[in-house]
């Protein structure tokens, strides 16, 4: 039997750049994300264009048991004195987890669970996150160069976003050139 070698797709671990192998992209620019900064009048004057962050998945099998791969870079940048972040969200099966693989960049991981109990881990070149089911996650970068993250997830996962359009209960912002995490008040 004559041996197959496939090559399989590549990622530099230094930039979380692809190479050689089909990529479905997407772009989220600051006129994709109304309502999820708290500043909303530094929300309207800030360039809708701006990109905020680029998602970047390996072009993989979908469906039951198969995993998907991307890598998202997370832009540096504020709305008023709040970090940019992605938009978070829960997957739409609930029980699903995901890994998260910090590359470069300094950030967190912001994580709620559905009691609406919270935590931050640092994202940082080499950090491992295991995201449980059940839990709302977020990246948000709160250094001065992208913040690029590589994550493994189902293909079922999906996501649901509507669930938390209140929003996280956390908000990361900079405070006296400080990183500082402010509580929501509700009401
Ligand atoms: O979907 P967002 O909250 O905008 O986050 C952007 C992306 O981040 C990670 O790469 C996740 O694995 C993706 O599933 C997600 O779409
Ligand atoms: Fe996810």
């Amino acid at each position: 039997m004559k041996p197959v070698l496939s090559q399989p797709p590549h990622v530099d671990w230094l930039t979380g750049a692809f190479s050689r192998t089909p990529l479905l992209r997407k772009t989220t620019r600051l006129a994709d994300l109304p309502g999820v900064f708290a500043d909303h009048s530094g929300w309207q004057q800030a360039d809708p264009q701006q990109i905020v962050y680029d998602v970047e998945m390996l072009d993989t099998l979908s469906g039951s048991g198969e995993l998907f791969t991307g890598v998202t870079h997370l832009y540096p940048g504020k709305v008023g004195n709040e970090y940019f972040m992605t938009r978070g969200h829960f997957h739409a099966l609930r029980e699903q987890g995901e890994v998260y693989f910090g590359l470069r960049g300094t950030g967190l991981l912001l994580l709620q669970d559905e009691q609406g109990e919270m935590h931050l881990e640092p994202v940082v070149a080499g950090s491992v996150h295991i995201i449980p089911g059940y839990t709302a996650h977020r990246l948000i970068n709160t250094g001065t160069e992208i913040l690029s993250a590589l994550a493994v997830w189902s293909s079922t996962a999906g996501h649901d976003y509507a669930a938390l359009a209140g929003g996280f209960a956390w908000r990361v912002v900079e405070e006296n050139r400080q990183v500082q995490v402010r509580e929501v008040q509700n009401g």
